[in-house]
């Protein structure tokens, strides 16, 4: 039975509690594991964050807000949501405008399911035969991992009078899913789409990124498509890994999954064989131990997971010792290798409405209030949407230095350059209904960041070099998409609704050495950041976990989460993400 601990257990101030296995952060992948592995196992998750419906309302449960909330900000005076983020700044890019980026992160049961945008798709056969190259184990190709995808969710047909929108139809191979496998997360499509998207859509397409017929979730990632979302049709609500997983795992009554909420683990505990007995943890100022019989499951997040391995021993022995933590096992690759994948937006304006149009008054918000309420339908309803990827085209990559194009052509040949994603928002000009905005991603990063430490205490937040830009590979790479989107708004398919001169940057930017420095003045974060603990064959330089997840040097400690992904998967990566959990999970339990 899914149980919540509000408190630290037991009234004296240091407590001992064992289960059999414990896993720290109870977000996206810790979630989906504890609750698979409580089928048969007593499961402990400890969570820092607490229950995102109470701290953060519908903001986190109404698709619509997804793409909205305010905390989600990435400058440095982004509004604030310390109940559900963990307020990460990143140290000063030099290769981005010298920029600090906030980097938002779900702190809450769920994670960064309970924050993000819901997107939903897979990676490429070749991105995950190169995983199973990178670590040596060929259970990690796409046709290996399919059942674990298909075991994760369920997918439901687009409601197509609901959503009402003929110029955006729906194309998917259903035969990547499995629903009678009953997978916990609900992946759908919004029961609304938004008039600016199927407009710009159009103007992807005409530029040659056709329809894809099979969607993104079958291997190929390649082409356009409206995407689906972890939305639960049934009340059209976000699928998190808490409303789906633990939710899944109490209704089935199993042997039971104890959540202590608020509750930060501060150190892994190891005994003299270096096995993992448990974590320190402090909730509300109080320090106990949460001991594990079996194992310890780190899940914290791509940054804070690496955090817990430096603090409980485990990292550069040179960082470990300038903060005087004892050396457990001395791996170079934590907090290395951090791979994000960043975004510009080209902004015109346009005469089509957005969804924001019709929400701009207090009747119209009440009227899609209750064709929420009522048929889980309109503007509340709205997310995901339209995204486009491709490799840029052969005009577009003749102007690649050598270097940059032999750093390109190390990707796999399936694995995309770019994601387009279009989208708009009120223009708050006169005469002026929508801006526009298409942008572009760069899904083969060449630069890499990392992560460290600031001291030996849990209390200080990691240190994070996003080290964006660093490789010029990057940027040229961007310049190419940047002409790409100009492009795509100068399409005769959408002549007709343009409305007036582009906005940002403008049409007075037009050098290379301008496109770029737009680039690197505006560059944001799409959130995936991965790979910071990565998992690779033993004895590689710079590898942190094995095929299966078990920490290299200790015993009994396994790391599952966004972190050990060996690269930031194309696309969005929470699928993966889950996918991971799962295999995780049955690989535990085949072994108990
Ligand atoms: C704003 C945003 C939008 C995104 N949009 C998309 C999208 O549309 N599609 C997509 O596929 N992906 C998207 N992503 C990425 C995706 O959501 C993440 O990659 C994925 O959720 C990461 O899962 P995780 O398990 O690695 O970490 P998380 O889900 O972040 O879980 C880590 C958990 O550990 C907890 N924790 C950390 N340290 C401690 C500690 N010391 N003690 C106890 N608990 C701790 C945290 O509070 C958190 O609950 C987005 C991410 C963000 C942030």
């Amino acid at each position: 039975q899914e149980q919540f601990r509000t408190g630290a257990p037991g009234n004296a101030s240091y407590d001992y509690v064992v289960n059999q296995i414990v896993v720290i952060g109870g977000g996206t992948a810790g979630l989906a594991i504890a609750s698979r592995l409580a089928v048969s196992a007593s499961v402990a998750v400890i969570e820092a964050g607490g229950l995102y419906k109470q701290d953060n309302g519908n903001q986190s449960v109404v698709p619509y807000y997804g793409l909205v909330m305010p905390f989600l900000g990435t400058t440095e005076d982004y509004p604030r949501q310390p109940l559900m983020d963990w307020d990460l700044v990143s140290v000063p890019q030099p290769s981005a405008g010298n920029r600090r980026i906030h980097y938002a992160q779900g702190k809450t049961l769920g994670g960064s399911s309970a924050i993000n945008t819901m997107a939903y798709h897979r990676g490429t056969v070749g991105s995950y035969q190169r995983w199973a190259d990178l670590v040596d184990d060929q259970s990690y190709t796409f046709d290996k991992i399919l059942p674990y995808f298909k075991k994760s969710s369920t997918i439901t047909r687009p409601d197509v009078q609901k959503r009402n929108a003929p110029n955006a139809t729906v194309l998917y191979d259903p035969t990547v899913f499995d629903n009678s496998l009953h997978g916990p997360l609900q992946v759908s499509w919004g029961n609304w789409v938004d008039p600016t998207q199927s407009w710009l859509a159009r103007s992807l397409q005409a530029i040659g990124q056709t329809l894809s017929s099979s969607g993104f979730s079958s291997g190929k990632v390649s082409g356009g498509a409206w995407v689906p979302t972890t939305i639960d049709p049934k009340g059209a609500t976000r699928s998190s890994s808490k409303s789906s997983y633990l939710s899944f795992v109490s209704e089935k009554n199993k042997a039971g999954v104890t959540v202590y909420l608020h509750s930060q683990a501060s150190k892994i505990l190891f005994d003299k064989d270096k096995r993992a007995t448990g974590t320190t943890v402090s909730t509300e100022g109080r320090e106990y131990v949460i001991s594990a019989k079996e194992e310890v499951v780190l899940s914290a997040g791509v940054f804070h997971s690496p955090q817990l391995l430096m603090l409980s021993g485990i990292g550069p022995a040179a960082t470990l010792s300038t903060h005087s933590i004892g050396v457990v096992s001395d791996l170079s690759g934590v907090g290395q290798n951090l791979w994000d994948q960043i975004f510009f937006n080209v902004l015109r304006g346009i005469n089509v409405p957005n969804t924001g149009t019709y929400l701009a008054t207090p009747t119209q918000q009440a009227v899609a209030l209750q064709q929420y309420f009522n048929n889980t339908a309109g503007p509340y309803s709205s997310a995901g949407g339209y995204l486009s990827f491709e490799r840029l085209p052969p005009k577009d990559r003749a102007a690649f230095s050598p270097r940059t194009a032999s750093m390109l052509s190390k990707f796999p040949a399936d694995w995309p350059e770019i994601e387009y994603i279009a989208s708009g928002f009120p223009s708050g000009i006169a005469n002026l209904t929508t801006i526009g905005a298409i942008s572009a991603t760069l899904l083969t990063p060449s630069s890499r960041g990392n992560v460290t430490i600031r001291s030996a205490s849990i209390a200080d937040a990691p240190v994070i070099d996003l080290g964006w830009l660093t490789d010029p590979a990057d940027g040229e790479t961007l310049v190419a998409a940047f002409k790409r989107v100009r492009e795509a708004w100068k399409s005769p398919a959408i002549a007709g609704i343009l409305g007036g001169p582009e906005i940002l940057p403008g049409d007075a930017i037009t050098s290379d050495a301008d496109i770029l420095k737009f680039i690197q003045e505006s560059a944001r974060p799409i959130w995936h950041a991965s790979s910071t603990c990565a998992m690779g064959k033993a004895g590689k330089v710079g590898a942190v976990v094995d095929s299966k997840a078990r920490v290299f040097g200790v015993k009994g400690l396994r790391v599952v989460d966004n972190s050990v992904i060996p690269f930031s998967v194309p696309g969005h990566p929470q699928s993966s993400v889950y996918m991971l959990a799962e295999k995780i999970a049955d690989e535990i339990l085949k072994g108990r």
